[in-house]
């Protein structure tokens, strides 16, 4: 695919999608800020939208094929393309009599999969479907038959389904709705979780394993560390397999050969040497840089491209059937998916060592450029500085005041290192939809797009998984030879975004670095449970994907690094007495509320009210006073008024799409003191600031676990004399740091997807970890976490039955409803959740924004460094200046205002309970 087609295709599937979940996008707005430009959150599983189902299909006939070059034969996928000009200039000359139809406003052109016009749909057909798609109602696939015939497929959205069917063509065979109405009266477990939810004495005072009470006290750090010892540990292999392992292939991955001539000690290039499995990733790098098609028929195909004796053509394309008489490209790079923790980074240090003096194509630099995440940055160089001998290996690093450089002079580096924000500044492309602040943002000027890189290396490559995203546009826009992402995550969940665009950058696999047949070939059939989805998927990462984890063993049970044990410990924890009432009250009221707005006339509920909700209920579970002051006197206000708008008050909208203006004025909505506080208040009590919390807290040697304590010195119980607290948000948690400092974490709450909890472990759980690690993962009894927890399962059954190769008998939309109604904390009659689960998208954004790394000597003892998600610099010196020898919470609900900064304690609403001592408010472990 030429690049100019690939830019006009991306810039086409970005309008699109754009224009499809505008009304999500509107109403989308979360409760807390925020999200961090260069890194999409972690997505709640229930954002998994319905794109599109079948409307129907119709044979036709293809027109002029033998006035175009493009091949094709029976069975092969096409792409419908609008009489765009793509191809213009060539057929125009070619073909003068082609240009009636291009000038025809309603052409519709058939192109093979290499982008080559075969014909064009009959202009009778072709005049229904080009209103239809030029609006992006439907979306049309087409599959070759025999002779010049070919079977056209439509998509759209179901809710459009009844206006769009009428306007198809005649002859259209209509396919059966997937979303049977039916669906609104299936039983499911809700009712069960709203008994066990609302009724009070429901297992709150069943005493379980790893359970505390929130009257339990513990008087000094020695007797809580033997409480935690005698935690029991829960099986977690869930963590250990992770999506990413279930589509890897794993049989021989530890049998790969190694590369002959690494870098290392002997040649002294690198100052270690490289482990046996860097040794492995090193050769098959190598070779992936290095592809070569087969050249007779009983060869394995490469990149899906097969030798045919033909005599027009020897290269086939088994997933499309589709031959190719020119040599095809391939693509040259992948993806090192290792987990976290086995050493990505000096990996990929020696590939760029290792190929120093390799011939590159000549329009090609001889420059590597790295592109991580800011936080990253300071990893790279200390890898570099640590283990590579800097006379053979020169780097620049281009951030800052550094990228006063020009091309030229960059190029004579044989490495770059660069932020994805660097880059997107520098991009001058195609604005991304939504987003003023964006749109209106300068190209800054510099030099990363000029230059044709010998090869680009994503860090934490998963950050280009929304295509939407400038960052994703401007990494796809780099010219490079060869093309890698590391990632230990790069798919979290089923959803196009995660690989779609990730292959998109890789330009590999062709066509399935389009968005069209990637949805097609692979992402339909495998949310339909279609066997041929996960076979592809399987056949398509063990092509481009690297991937060993902690846990593998060799034959002769010899792990792949050895590494001390992990044991996960699930604590459940009580709310004491008073946040229960609150709980309760506000779910209560919440609930009202959101059978009263379904109700309603419009009869849906916005999916910023349901995830409003949902997320103030988790951070009432976390802490009382992550909720603003007055959120239940709103809520009951609403209420009581029986006012039929949703929820507004107190909630803050914060997302992408704002303009700067207006998220600096929801950050400082947000952050500020509750205009009118109610009668009741108390004017004496402080509003506590979690750091002043710990500090105070820890005085002397005492550290308590107590019912009274709050969240916030909480953690301060954890004290002892040399005790060191971390607190990270889990986001800034997962993003490449080293922090086998710590061997104890923490996580306060859960998140809805695993996969990101367990990348926020393995900053702990690396090469260089030397003691035990005891992660302690805290949930609130009967409150939202434990929904929480269940998603997580459920996405993994989920998973498993996606590529168990069953289909399930579940359509897709039956499929999400039953994910969302189960994930409702809310009593919801069974005739509301079906209108309730046509619009809910639920979007979470969190992240702590303030930029602030900070420490603060304690006063009892407790040191503690405070690392956010937006912390840009100085994250390795703080961590060497602390020895995080104990503990590291980690966070994933803090948002400005709130529980890293001065939460406003609840207690200013009169329905709330007031704190009788400080602390009152305490619902778990303290840390
Ligand atoms: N061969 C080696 N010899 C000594 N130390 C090593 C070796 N390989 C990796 N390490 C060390 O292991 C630690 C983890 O490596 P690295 O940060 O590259 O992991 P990673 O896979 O990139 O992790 P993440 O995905 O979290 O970014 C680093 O401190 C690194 O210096």
């Amino acid at each position: 695919m030429a690049p100019r087609d690939q830019l006009e295709r991306d810039d086409q599937g970005s309008k699109r999608k754009a224009g499809s979940t505008s009304e999500t996008l509107s109403i989308q707005s979360t409760s807390f800020p925020a999200v961090a430009e260069d890194e999409e959150d972690a997505v709640p599983p229930l954002e998994e939208e319905v794109r599109d189902e079948p409307y129907g299909q119709l044979n036709t006939q293809v027109v002029g094929t033998r006035l175009y070059r493009g091949l094709v034969g029976p069975g092969q996928e096409v792409l419908l393309v609008r009489g765009s000009g793509i191809n213009r200039s060539v057929h125009t000359i070619r073909c003068s009599f082609i240009i009636p139809n291009l000038r025809d406003s309603s052409a519709l052109q058939v192109k093979n999969c290499s982008r080559v016009l075969v014909g064009n749909v009959p202009r009778g057909v072709a005049s229904k479907l080009a209103p239809l798609m030029d609006q992006k109602r439907i979306s049309v696939e087409g599959v070759i038959n025999d002779g010049n015939s070919a079977t056209l497929k439509f998509y759209g959205h179901p809710d459009d389904r009844a206006a769009v069917i009428p306007q198809l063509p005649t002859g259209t065979r209509i396919s059966a709705p997937s979303y049977p109405q039916a669906i609104a009266s299936r039983p499911t477990n809700n009712s069960q979780v709203i008994t066990h939810r609302s009724s009070p004495a429901c297992g709150r005072t069943e005493r379980q394993p790893n359970q505390l009470e929130p009257s339990q006290a513990v008087p000094n750090a020695n007797e809580l560390q033997q409480i935690l010892d005698k935690l029991n540990a829960v099986k977690d292999t869930g963590r250990s397999e992770s999506l990413l392992d279930l589509v890897c292939n794993k049989d021989d991955i530890l049998d790969l050969p190694v590369y002959g001539d690494p870098p290392g000690t002997q040649k002294g290039n690198l100052k270690v040497d490289l482990l046996k499995h860097q040794l492995q990733a090193l050769q098959w790098c190598i070779e992936k840089e290095t592809p070569v098609l087969p050249t007779n028929e009983t060869e394995r195909p490469v990149q899906f491209w097969q030798f045919k004796k033909n005599p027009n053509s020897s290269n086939f394309k088994v997933v499309t059937r589709s031959p190719q008489e020119s040599a095809p490209v391939l693509g040259k790079g992948g993806l090192i998916g290792d987990a976290m923790g086995l050493g990505k980074t000096l990996s990929t240090i020696a590939l760029v060592l290792a190929t120093l003096n390799d011939s590159t194509p000549e329009k090609f630099s001889k420059t590597t450029l790295i592109v991580a995440p800011v936080s990253v940055l300071s990893n790279w160089e200390k890898q570099i500085r640590d283990h590579v001998s800097s006379e053979y290996l020169s780097t620049h690093l281009y951030y800052g005041n550094s990228r006063s450089i020009s091309a030229a002079e960059l190029q004579s580096y044989d490495l770059v290192i660069t932020t994805y924000h660097t880059l997107a500044g520098e991009y001058g492309g195609p604005q991304e939809s939504g987003g003023a602040s964006r749109s209106k943002k300068k190209k800054v000027e510099g030099v990363l797009m000029d230059i044709p890189w010998k090869r680009v290396v994503l860090d934490e490559g998963h950050i280009v998984r929304n295509p939407k995203t400038k960052i994703a546009q401007a990494v796809y826009a780099l010219t490079a030879d060869k093309r890698w992402i590391l990632s230990g995550t790069p798919i979290v969940s089923l959803r196009q975004k995660d690989l779609g665009s990730m292959l998109t950058f890789l330009k590999i696999c062709k066509p399935l670095d389009c968005e069209d047949f990637f949805n097609r070939l692979l992402l339909r059939p495998l949310k339909n449970g279609v066997a041929s989805g996960a076979q592809l998927l399987k056949a398509l990462m063990s092509h481009i994907c690297i991937r060993r984890t902690k846990e593998m063993q060799d034959a002769k049970g010899v792990p792949l690094i050895s590494l001390p044990p992990v044991e996960m410990i699930r604590v459940y924890v009580t709310l004491t007495e008073d946040v229960r009432r609150l709980y309760d009250q506000i779910e209560e009221m919440s609930v009202k509320h959101f059978e009263r707005t379904l109700k309603s006339p419009k009869g849906t509920i916005p999916q910023v009210n349901v995830l409003s909700m949902l997320t103030r209920l988790r951070q009432l579970v976390l802490h009382p006073g992550l909720l603003p002051a007055s959120y239940l006197d709103d809520l009951t206000a609403k209420e009581a008024a029986n006012v039929g708008d949703p929820v507004q008050i107190a909630f803050v909208r914060f997302d992408g799409s704002m303009s700067a203006k207006r998220r600096q004025e929801a950050i400082e909505r947000f952050s500020a003191p509750v205009e009118k506080p109610a009668p009741s208040a108390n004017p004496g009590a402080s509003h506590k600031d979690y750091r002043s919390d710990l500090a105070e807290s820890g005085e002397g040697d005492t550290v308590s676990l107590e019912s009274g304590n709050s969240v916030n010195n909480r953690g301060s119980r954890l004290n002892q004399a040399n005790a060191r607290v971390m607190l990270i948000s889990l986001k800034a948690g997962a993003l490449g740091l080293n922090l086998t400092v710590a061997n104890n974490v923490f996580l306060m709450d859960p998140w809805w997807q695993e996969a990101i909890e367990s990348q926020a472990i393995d900053r702990v759980n690396r090469i260089g970890q030397k003691r035990n690690i005891r992660i302690y993962q805290l949930i609130a009894k009967n409150t939202v976490e434990s929904k929480v927890l269940e998603i997580q399962g459920r996405k993994k059954e989920l998973i498993k039955a996606a590529f168990s190769g069953t289909r399930s008998k579940e359509t897709q939309r039956q499929q999400k409803e039953a994910r969302i109604q189960g994930a409702l904390p809310f009593r919801v009659s069974t005739q509301t959740r079906g209108a309730c689960s046509q619009k809910l998208v639920l979007r979470s954004h969190r992240s702590i924004q303030t930029t602030e790394n900070k420490h603060r000597p304690s006063r009892g003892g407790v040191n503690f460094l405070r690392l956010e998600a937006t912390t840009r610099r100085g994250i390795y010196s703080a961590v060497r200046y602390f020895k995080f020898n104990f503990v590291m919470p980690l966070f994933s609900l803090c948002a400005p205002g709130s529980p890293l900064n001065c939460p406003p304690l609840m207690h200013k609403s009169r329905h709330l309970p007031r704190p009788a001592k400080r602390g009152k408010f305490t619902n778990r472990l303290g840390c």
